[in-house]
């Protein structure tokens, strides 16, 4: 939990039900509407990694650009996308992951970065921790360090940030909900 993980929380909308019957969707658009919420998240991210020496903050498509993009700039860093298949028109490496129903795919520029640079992960949201793990791989794949990986929401009771973790690489949360609330 981030210095203000409990007001960030308090700007989340849940939504029962969405897309699919028995789907809490944790929606950040109330969060983002909110100018004085959406800077603190921005400096949750900041305080965490100022000094951390970051060379770019990779986001995934398409809500962790939404943190990516400010987040890089504040920091004086590169901005890589990690983007689903199909997206990115110059040489591409890619990772496939597994989704409840069938597979996707992540692809990221082959000179997205150098061999060594220091790269943080970022996202919106953990689930089932497919998404940010096959990112993750990605990144190490191509020679980069993986300092973190970093989202807005965990969703810890589908042991997706513990997926991660087991796979050896860090989690930070600025905030998490478990299924009840
Ligand atoms: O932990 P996981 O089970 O992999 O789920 C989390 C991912 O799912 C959502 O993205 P989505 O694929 O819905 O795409 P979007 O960002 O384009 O809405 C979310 O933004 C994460 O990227
Ligand atoms: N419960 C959820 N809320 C918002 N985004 C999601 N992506 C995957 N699961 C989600």
């Amino acid at each position: 939990m981030s210095i203000y993980g409990d007001y960030i929380k308090s700007v989340i909308r849940t939504v029962p039900d969405w897309p699919q019957p028995g789907v809490n969707f944790r929606d950040i658009t109330p969060l983002l509407q909110n100018s004085a919420a959406f800077r603190k998240l921005i400096d949750s991210f900041v305080h965490r990694y100022q000094e951390m020496d970051l060379d770019a903050i990779a986001a995934i498509d398409a809500r962790g650009f939404i943190v990516g993009a400010p987040l890089a700039y504040e920091l004086g860093c590169s901005f890589v996308p990690v983007r689903k298949k199909g997206k990115l028109p110059f040489k591409t490496i890619s990772e496939t992951y597994t989704l409840e129903y069938g597979e996707a795919e992540v692809e990221l520029h082959s000179d997205a970065f150098r061999e060594g640079d220091r790269i943080l992960v970022v996202d919106d949201l953990i689930a089932t921790g497919g998404t940010m793990l096959a990112a993750a791989k990605l990144i190490t794949r191509s020679g980069g360090l993986v300092v973190e990986t970093s989202t807005i929401v965990d969703l810890p009771d589908l042991g997706g940030a513990q997926r991660i973790r087991d796979a050896g690489y860090g989690v930070f949360a600025v905030c998490s909900f478990t299924e009840d609330e």
